[in-house]
């Protein structure tokens, strides 16, 4: 484990140098990945670091474990409460869709979640350009491979550090780094809506799709789901399609 991490801090200081910024930046939940890529970062960087905690109606919970890792790491951190940002703007976009009769209520849920995603994003490139950092995302293999981010949200970031490792892997990363024990054992949530676990909305387990991404065999219903989530989620993973006749280059 010391290995593995010793690599990726490695790597990190290794994309600062390339990239000539002064340092990096990450969302901080109070979930396991970004607590250790908060560790990750601090390491790298140790004066150059910034944990960013953004509370957008968000459990209380969930902000008193972000601020435990943040205390914990020792990392530099900053609060941007984006509650009544989120308040103004989807108010907004519903009434406007509420006035031309266009309001479709069955995606709603999904569409005020993204946005609190698409919030943060635009807050950590805010503070990007401010600090001269670059943003660092916590999306892990699993994540990666079944799309379950939201595009340009927390998807929309300069870096994955952890994108080779399975949600097992980054479990035992997070011991190493002595990240608290309620963190590390909590269910993992998106927190976007009162009671969303990863597990429920995807209708299959971490463990199991470690198991698939490790070549493993897993249960046929749980191989339907994955590929299936695999398939549809391909355009998060590539850059935007343009007509393939009019190019120039
Ligand atoms: N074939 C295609 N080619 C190009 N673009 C395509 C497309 N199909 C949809 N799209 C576009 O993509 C959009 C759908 O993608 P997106 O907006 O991401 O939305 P979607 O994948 O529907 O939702 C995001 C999912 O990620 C989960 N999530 C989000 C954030 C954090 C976490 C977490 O684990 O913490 C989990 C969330 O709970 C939800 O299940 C469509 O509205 C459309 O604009
Ligand atoms: N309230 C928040 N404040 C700051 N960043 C957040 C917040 N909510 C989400 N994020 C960012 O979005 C990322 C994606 O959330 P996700 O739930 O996948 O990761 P996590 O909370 O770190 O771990 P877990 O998947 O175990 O819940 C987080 O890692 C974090 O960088
Ligand atoms: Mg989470």
């Amino acid at each position: 484990m010391q290995e593995k991490v010793d690599n990726l801090v490695a790597w990190l200081q290794q994309q600062i140098e390339e990239t000539g910024v002064k340092g990096l930046l990450v969302g901080v939940s109070g979930g396991i990945d970004s607590a250790v890529v908060a560790n990750l970062i601090q390491r790298a960087a140790p004066e150059n670091s910034l944990g960013v905690i953004m509370p957008c109606k968000s459990n209380p919970q969930d902000m008193e474990h972000a601020k435990k890792v943040i205390d914990r790491c020792g990392i530099n951190s900053i609060t941007v409460d984006l509650t009544e940002t989120h308040d103004v703007m989807f108010s907004t976009i519903q009434k406007q869709l509420t006035d031309q009769k266009h309001i479709n209520p069955d995606q709603q849920q999904l569409a005020d979640a993204n946005l609190r995603a698409r919030l943060r994003m635009s807050t950590l490139y805010a503070l990007a350009a401010n600090y001269q950092y670059l943003v660092v995302g916590t999306d892990n293999a699993a994540e990666w491979y079944t799309g379950y981010f939201t595009k340009f949200g927390d998807g929309g970031v300069d870096l994955v550090p952890l994108v080779h490792q399975s949600k097992g892997d980054v479990k035992e990363m997070a011991k190493y780094l002595d990240v608290p024990g309620e963190i590390v054992n909590k269910q993992p949530s998106a927190g976007l809506w009162e009671g969303q676990t990863d597990e429920t909305e995807m209708g299959t387990s971490y463990a199991i799709i470690d198991q698939f991404l490790k070549g493993e065999e897993i249960p046929q219903k749980d191989k339907e789901i994955i590929e299936r989530m695999h398939k549809r989620t391909a355009h998060k993973r590539e850059m935007a399609k343009g007509p393939e006749n009019f190019k120039i280059l």
